[in-house]
């Protein structure tokens, strides 16, 4: 089974505009509203494709019930905590040349006891051999120290931990030596401390972080495809998408694709790395965050690059 635990989940908007324009007054069309954050959308995508996940997450306020209600209508089979603090409400403004604006609020902290419920529920659900995805940005006021109890308390169950988060959550969750970390270029930057700006510069820096107990870097880079790091050596995989509408949760359907085959064969990396990448590009051609269901993952539009050129430069951010 492959758990997601979202701890800053989101209701999320997405406004289309013809064009963002600072300081007016702008009429949008097409609004949508959808469950979201990181491991939520994981789930999610799981879900859509027929693989069986459970969303664990804290839910506050009427942003909160909002966010219950929409993922009980998709039929995502998700563990609630009910919390006083109120849910956040991210906005993505989409410009009709395919530029998105993301909003993202910073969320409401959670208190102890919050945090203490959410990790008993989590050992109730997580058993030996399963797949926890902590996924996302955490809420305000949470500590490296009850990150690190949290995972903690994760991998004793014996289960493998994916992690994909950013900034000092990042640093914090290295500590507690996932199996598997899903940073994209900027987050991967960051991580090392200097910008990476060709697939020989990510390659390293993956490497360093591998050097610090992660047995699999998993990078996804956007329109520049991705990198895996494993034991087994170096992958570079590249998908095409010929019209891209919202990037807004590809990183999570390419993570929650890796996992499926993955956790299905250790030893198929490779396929692990395609099917990231079919499922990222195929996200990537949907609006919003939608995920994609299997009518929309196409293998074709992906290959790994048996030998890329290390020096070209990145394009994507
Ligand atoms: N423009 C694009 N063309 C082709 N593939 C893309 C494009 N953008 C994204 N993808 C695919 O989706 C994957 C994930 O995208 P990206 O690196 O943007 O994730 P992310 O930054 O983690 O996104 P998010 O945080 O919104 O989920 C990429 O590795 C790639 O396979
Ligand atoms: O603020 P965070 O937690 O970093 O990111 C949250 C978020 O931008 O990530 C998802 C897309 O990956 C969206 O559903 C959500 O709004």
């Amino acid at each position: 089974m492959i758990i997601t635990v979202t701890l800053n989940p989101s209701l999320d908007r997405t406004l289309h505009v013809e064009r963002l324009e600072r300081g007016t007054v702008l009429r949008t069309t097409e609004p949508t509203l959808e469950p979201g954050g990181k491991g939520v959308n994981v789930t999610r995508a799981l879900t859509a494709n027929g693989i069986p996940s459970i969303a664990v997450l804290p839910v506050g306020g009427g942003e909160g019930a909002e966010l219950s209600r929409l993922l009980e209508i998709a039929g995502v089979h998700s563990h609630f905590v009910p919390v006083a603090a109120r849910t956040r409400s991210n906005i993505t403004v989409a410009e009709t040349d395919g530029t998105i604006t993301k909003l993202n609020e910073p969320g409401f902290a959670l208190t102890d006891d919050d945090v203490e419920t959410l990790t008993r529920v989590l050992r109730t659900i997580v058993t030996a051999g399963d797949w926890v995805v902590l996924s996302g940005s955490v809420p305000p006021g949470f500590t490296p120290s009850q990150l690190r109890s949290l995972i903690e308390s994760l991998t004793a169950s014996e289960a493998s931990l994916a992690i994909d988060t950013s900034g000092d959550a990042l640093v914090a969750s290295l500590a507690a030596r996932p199996r598997l970390i899903k940073p994209n270029r900027t987050e991967l930057a960051e991580l090392v401390g200097r910008p990476l700006d060709s697939i020989a510069e990510v390659i390293a820096a993956a490497e360093e972080v591998r050097e610090g107990g992660v047995e699999l870097v998993l990078v996804s880079l956007g329109a520049d495809g991705a990198v895996l790091v494993s034991p087994g050596g170096v992958l570079v995989g590249e998908s095409r998408v010929d019209t891209p509408r919202s990037t807004v949760g590809a990183g999570d359907s390419f993570l929650a694709g890796f996992l499926v085959r993955f956790s299905h064969n250790e030893n198929d990396v490779e396929g692990a790395l395609v099917e990231a990448l079919a499922w990222g590009a195929a996200a990537t051609s949907l609006p919003g965050s939608a995920v994609p269901g299997p009518t929309e993952i196409d293998h074709t539009n992906v290959q790994l690059v048996l030998r890329p050129d290390l020096d070209r430069p990145l394009v994507a951010n």
